[in-house]
């Protein structure tokens, strides 16, 4: 018998192992997601994206993070789970829904193998600061269905330094927050670093593009409207509208193969 079959694959260079899994009958454990993200010992990437069939309703995106941890959304993710359904034959060319934690999202998977995802409706729900590289930010704490804090800023952001976690204030987020350090470069003009809760610096962070540009037109006193968002693994597209947005960007399969049955019987 064949080890565990699996994909590789990114939005934007944001990774993600993928895990076929139909009948839900893997026993996908904290301590098996982050040997399969450990760029070392594993096949290396920033999640896991395990893809359920449930008896009633769409495709489900079981998403974890690197350290192992579940989140409710993940708009890179959701990208490369739907090209991975069209891929797979799963579901037909054009537009369907994909399920996640956060919700139902309906997807447009484009004959050039972009994606777009309606991510559904965008909250500011405070504010408030960040630390990092000796220096304080300010920024807008924004809930895609998972929570971010984006923070616009004059300073560049190629000279933070990301690779430890940036200090937050765990009375407004208990749960943790994905943090984003933007520069506006002229109306409608995005460029974007992220820190993600459970995996470090990556990237690319869908859902922090979209609190990014939330967060932008906050402080211009706007609530709708849409800008691209360069981040380090590409571009992305993201409209703000009353009570929705989307983001679209490209969704890449890279290697598919089986998991050593050995090793995984031995995580
Ligand atoms: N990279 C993702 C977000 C993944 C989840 C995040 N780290 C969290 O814990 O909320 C995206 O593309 O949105």
């Amino acid at each position: 018998m064949g080890g565990v079959e699996f994909l590789k694959g990114h939005g934007t260079e944001n990774d993600f192992v993928l895990l076929p899994d139909p009948d839900g009958v893997l026993d996908l454990t904290e301590a098996r997601v982050r040997a399969l993200c450990d760029r070392q010992r594993g096949l290396g990437a920033d999640g896991v994206l395990r893809v359920v069939r449930p008896e009633v309703g769409p495709w489900f995106m079981d998403y974890r993070n690197a350290d192992g941890s579940i989140a409710e959304m993940c708009g890179n993710g959701v990208r490369v789970f739907a090209h991975y359904l069209v891929d797979a034959g799963l579901v037909p060319e054009g537009e369907f829904v994909v399920g996640t934690r956060g919700g139902e999202k309906p997807v447009v998977v484009h004959p050039d193998g972009s994606v777009t995802v309606e991510m559904g409706p965008v909250r500011i729900t405070g504010t408030s600061t960040t630390k990092t590289t000796g220096a304080d930010f300010a920024g807008v704490a924004v809930d895609v269905g998972n929570p971010h804090l984006a923070c616009v800023t004059d300073v560049h952001i190629a000279t933070l330094d990301l690779t430890e976690q940036p200090h937050f204030d765990p009375a407004v987020f208990p749960n943790g927050v994905n943090l984003e350090f933007v520069n506006v470069l002229r109306d409608g003009v995005l460029r974007m670093r992220v820190h993600e809760r459970g995996v470090g610096e990556t990237r690319s962070c869908g859902t922090g593009t979209v609190a990014a540009v939330a967060s932008w037109l906050h402080g211009e006193g706007r609530t709708t409207g849409q800008a691209t968002v360069d981040v380090l693994g590409g571009r992305v597209a993201v409209e703000i509208g009353e009570g929705r947005s989307t983001l679209t960007g490209p969704a890449v399969l890279v290697a598919r193969g089986e998991l050593d049955q050995a090793w995984w019987d031995s995580l």
